[in-house]
């Protein structure tokens, strides 16, 4: 659907005539950063200054948050029967459908019968058109992510978007004006939804009362690991921006928050469609998928309760270190100690229960890694552990190298140069993982209850142990 025009020149009257209030800064263009908040005179709050600077003031009634979207729906009978068709599955769906209004009633081809426009249906209009989240990536762009940890992340994700239009437009056939919007005339389509999906994720933000929420004109602060302002809700649930302690800003300078600096690399660009690199953890996150040839892969999935992940991340001295509780499950079985029942209660209902060696860890299903310690064979689990992690590590990287760049259609060079710079972050963790795991398997086959293991299993899981570091078993 067209976009509304909301220029920036536009943008003092809308803040007068809604309580919006800049103190000494004010929005302009920031190069390859779209928007952003600069000073229009230097901006000092000294250290021992016990008064905050605010920047800023944001009502409210202009927080788009649970709340908010219910106090939107008493207003308007149009949305609120948008939302009891459609809605209230989650906050973010319910923002989404929001969001969905008002790039309806603020778009030129809107004829009106919906209701009343908020100030969010002409602030709607000021928001980027073109997110540089990797959802919005065209198809060479996202080949270009082939062997990364964001690869199925994305391709994930689209599907759940494709999903959620798809239920969208399945609920709301009853609702004559969305049916003809959606399904009829097709004016708004997935890649709409796809956007407004992007537009949440890379500008919403946790308050500590309103909870996910969307704030009009916080939301044009980029992001810098030297954010030189935070934001706050105060008691009456406005919104604040205040210059941080001990800080200058030069007049013409950025005003910067901190979006967080504990999200990995492929998260920041999943998030936010840029690295910082002064910023991100050395990190990576990777999906797990169960062991081929074992029984109990779907009920070991089902007591996991959550997809199973492996996280690999850098200690502030560069060491990898690696967490994927799963992967216990992955290589314990009924032999070892690990049992899977389902028990029938009293009322007839049934429930998966997980048990190592007697004790129920059902609950706590992530904990197997602390309760096989005592076990006399923990040395042996850890090197079928060891050797499992091993193997992914190295089948990623294995993905990740071979990966050819796939040279046709268009690919925006900040794209390119973000995927290269992710690929290079990423191989440089999987590398030095592999190093380190190779060393703990080789520490690990000096043991001597490992010794004592193999060489009661026979000769041929001797050799096997002799080649586990390129091995595709798993010794269980
Ligand atoms: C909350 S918005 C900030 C305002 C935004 N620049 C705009 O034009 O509306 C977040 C988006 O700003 C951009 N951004 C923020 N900080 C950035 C940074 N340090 N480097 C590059 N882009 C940044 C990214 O496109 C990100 O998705």
């Amino acid at each position: 659907m067209r976009r509304g025009l909301f220029s920036l020149s536009d943008l003092p009257a809308w803040c007068v005539l809604n309580d919006v209030n800049f103190v000494d800064v004010k929005v302009a263009n920031i190069s390859g950063r779209g928007y952003g908040l600069i000073a229009e005179k230097e901006l000092v709050n000294e250290n021992d200054n016990s008064e905050s600077l605010t920047l800023l003031t944001v009502p409210k009634e202009l927080i788009l948050s649970a709340e908010g979207v219910e106090e939107y729906a008493k207003e308007s009978k149009d949305f609120r029967q948008l939302l009891d068709a459609a809605g209230r599955q989650s906050n973010r769906g319910d923002i989404l459908l929001f969001l969905l209004v008002q790039l309806v009633l603020s778009s030129p081809d809107y004829e009106g019968g919906q209701g009343p426009s908020t100030p969010w249906t002409q602030y709607f209009s000021l928001l980027p058109e073109v997110i540089p989240t990797p959802t919005m990536w065209s198809e060479s762009e996202l080949s270009l992510l082939r062997g990364t940890s964001l690869e199925p992340a994305v391709s994930a994700k689209l599907t759940t978007l494709t999903k959620e239009f798809d239920n969208l437009r399945a609920k709301v056939t009853e609702l004559p004006f969305w049916n003809e919007l959606l399904s009829i005339d097709e004016t708004i389509t997935v890649r709409d939804w796809i956007l407004l999906d992007a537009l949440y994720r890379s500008r919403s933000l946790g308050l500590p009362k309103s909870g996910e929420s969307m704030v009009p004109c916080l939301d044009l602060v980029n992001h810098s690991i030297q954010a030189t302002a935070y934001f706050e809700e105060n008691y009456k649930g406005e919104v604040l921006l205040n210059l941080r302690k001990g800080n200058t800003v030069a007049r013409g300078g950025e005003i910067t928050i901190d979006y967080g600096h504990d999200k990995s690399p492929a998260e920041m660009l999943f998030s936010y469609g840029f690295i910082d690199p002064d910023s991100t953890t050395r990190s990576l996150v990777l999906p797990l998928e169960s062991l081929d040839d074992d029984p109990l892969a779907a009920a070991k999935l089902h007591a996991f309760g959550t997809s199973p992940k492996l996280r690999l991340e850098e200690d502030e001295r560069g060491i990898p270190h690696w967490t994927a509780p799963f992967v216990y499950l992955m290589c314990l079985n009924e032999e070892d100690g690990l049992k899977l029942r389902v028990l029938q209660e009293t009322d007839g209902s049934r429930h998966l229960k997980m048990f190592w060696q007697d004790v129920d860890i059902t609950d706590e299903p992530s904990t197997i890694r602390d309760v096989i310690q005592s076990h006399e064979l923990h040395q042996v689990f850890e090197l079928r552990v060891t050797t499992v992690v091993l193997n992914i590590i190295q089948q990623k990287l294995d993905e990740l190298t071979d990966a050819k760049e796939h040279r046709q259609g268009l690919v925006r060079a900040e794209t390119r140069q973000a995927v290269s710079y992710l690929r290079s972050l990423e191989t440089g963790l999987l590398e030095k993982s592999l190093q380190v795991l190779e060393e703990q398997m080789n520490q690990l086959l000096r043991d001597e209850t490992v010794i004592g293991y193999l060489q009661a299993m026979g000769p041929s899981e001797n050799d096997l142990s002799a080649e586990a570091a390129n091995d595709e078993d798993d010794f269980s």
